[in-house]
């Protein structure tokens, strides 16, 4: 791995380097017009799109409940347990995320409050392949149901030799209402303006390529999206007391992700950069994934050394992590000095793959830097708020002078009016 020892100054300018966005205006146009033809001719440009990117001739594009229940029953108990533990433990987490609205009846004669309101129905958008994590689903989906979705509509790309029943287990344990086999764009304009069979979504969450990313901005203001995921990250502050060995395994344990995935250590020990840089190099040779960890820690990683704690914590304030581990003696102290990160490891045994998995809280976090105002996928994603007000004549008297002459100020004398009009002689 690169090991630099430079200033905070200087470190911060390099961190600038990796979190530059681009745009690709020739994928922009290509979705553009998918998007433009699942609109006008709904089902049928779905599927001649799936012909085309996935190989697969689509008679029906939802999976039955038949489909779904033979998957379930089909997995191993083992997974099964494992995928009811993740259930478990992202459910009580969540719930403690659940908002209930307030009335505030202070001041006589007022009422006003905040209602929240569950969506109606949400799309969540699963990746093909190696890509379709069933963890994933259930950290989507698990938080739509306990703020009250009453549809969770889900896609995910068709595959040659069907999808994998891990995938379609998750999505029956999550509670997911359908599971439509069409993805890319195709699939985000079909969430998007519905179709003949795919139902149209208020909100759409999931992460996925690049032409799924790009039509989920595209179809922004039509629907919801929630953050445009980017490739994995995990940022490390670790001294002394850290073990080298754990925590090459950890940085390699988001770098095994994407080619595009970010993994960084900031330490002030020397000794401790070389020996992670060298753990990593053997701890790669032997992973099933090498081919991708190995670019994204050769393009994106680096270890950085510090002089001080207190500066190591600045310049990962500046990265602003997916995740942060934080492998650093007595770690809870620290809680405060951390602003930006999507998640907090902390200690020796909050190794990162735990969130991935079991822990509880949600694994969709803020990529990119987006840490620096961003938040995790939460219950609050799935639900919207309205405010209500009441006043009693005698409350709506006293602030009748305010309301009418903000109005004429503003040249708006019907709004002056409308709120006269109760103090009329034959006013009820
Ligand atoms: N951040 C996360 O939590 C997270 C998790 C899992 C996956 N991912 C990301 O999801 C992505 C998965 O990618 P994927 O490709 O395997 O699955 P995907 O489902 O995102 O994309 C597959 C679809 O892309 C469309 N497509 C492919 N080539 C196309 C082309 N030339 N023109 C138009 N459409 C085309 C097809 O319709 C296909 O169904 C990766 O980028 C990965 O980084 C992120
Ligand atoms: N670490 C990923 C989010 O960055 C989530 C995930 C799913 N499965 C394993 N990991
Ligand atoms: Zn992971």
């Amino acid at each position: 791995m690169k090991i630099y020892k430079k200033s905070l100054a200087e470190m911060k300018k390099i961190v600038v380097r990796y979190t530059t966005q681009t745009t690709d205006l020739q994928i922009e146009k290509q979705v553009a017009e998918i998007i433009e033809n699942v609109r006008a001719k709904g089902d049928e440009a779905v599927k001649s799109y799936e012909k085309k990117f996935d190989g697969v001739d689509l008679d029906e594009l939802r999976i039955s409940n038949n489909q779904l229940e033979e998957a379930y029953q089909s997995i191993s108990p083992e997974l099964k347990d494992a995928l009811k533990l993740a259930e478990k433990n992202i459910k009580n987490y969540h719930e403690m995320e659940l908002q209930h609205g307030f009335v505030d009846a202070a001041q006589p004669g007022i009422i006003r409050g905040q209602k929240v309101t569950p969506l109606e129905r949400v799309g969540l958008y699963v990746p093909g392949g190696t890509a379709a994590y069933p963890s994933t689903i259930l950290m989507n989906a698990l938080p739509a149901k306990i703020a009250g979705v009453d549809e969770i509509v889900m896609v995910t790309p068709p595959q040659k030799d069907g999808i994998a029943p891990a995938v379609l287990a998750a999505a029956k344990i999550a509670g997911v209402t359908a599971v439509y086999q069409i993805g890319g764009a195709q699939a985000i304009a079909a969430l998007a303006y519905g179709t003949e069979s795919v139902p149209r979504v208020n909100k759409i969450v999931g992460p996925g390529n690049i032409f799924v990313a790009t039509a989920k901005k595209q179809v922004f203001g039509q629907v919801a999206i929630d953050m445009v995921a980017g490739p994995s990250e995990i940022g490390i502050l670790a001294d002394e007391t850290a073990t080298p060995y754990q925590l090459a395994a950890d940085l390699l344990s988001q770098a095994e992700h994407d080619k595009r995935a970010r993994a960084i250590l900031i330490t002030n020990n020397e000794e401790l950069a070389t020996a992670v840089s060298d753990e990593v190099e053997k701890q790669l040779a032997v992973l099933p994934r090498k081919a991708i960890a190995e670019v994204a820690i050769k393009d994106r990683g680096f270890i950085a050394i510090m002089d001080s704690v207190p500066e190591m914590f600045a310049l990962m304030n500046e990265v602003a992590p997916e995740h942060l581990e934080v492998q650093l003696a007595d770690p809870m102290q620290y809680l405060s000095s951390i602003r930006n990160a999507g998640s907090v490891f902390l200690g020796k045994y909050a190794s990162e793959p735990l969130g991935d998995y079991v822990a509880g809280p949600n694994h969709v976090l803020p990529t990119g830097g987006t840490a620096k105002f961003s938040s995790p996928l939460g219950v609050y994603d799935f639900v919207k708020k309205t405010s209500f007000i009441q006043f009693s004549k005698e409350a709506l008297q006293k602030d009748l002078k305010a309301i009418t002459t903000l109005a004429r100020t503003e040249g708006l004398e019907a709004h002056a009016r409308a709120v006269e009009s109760r103090f009329k002689g034959d006013a009820k």
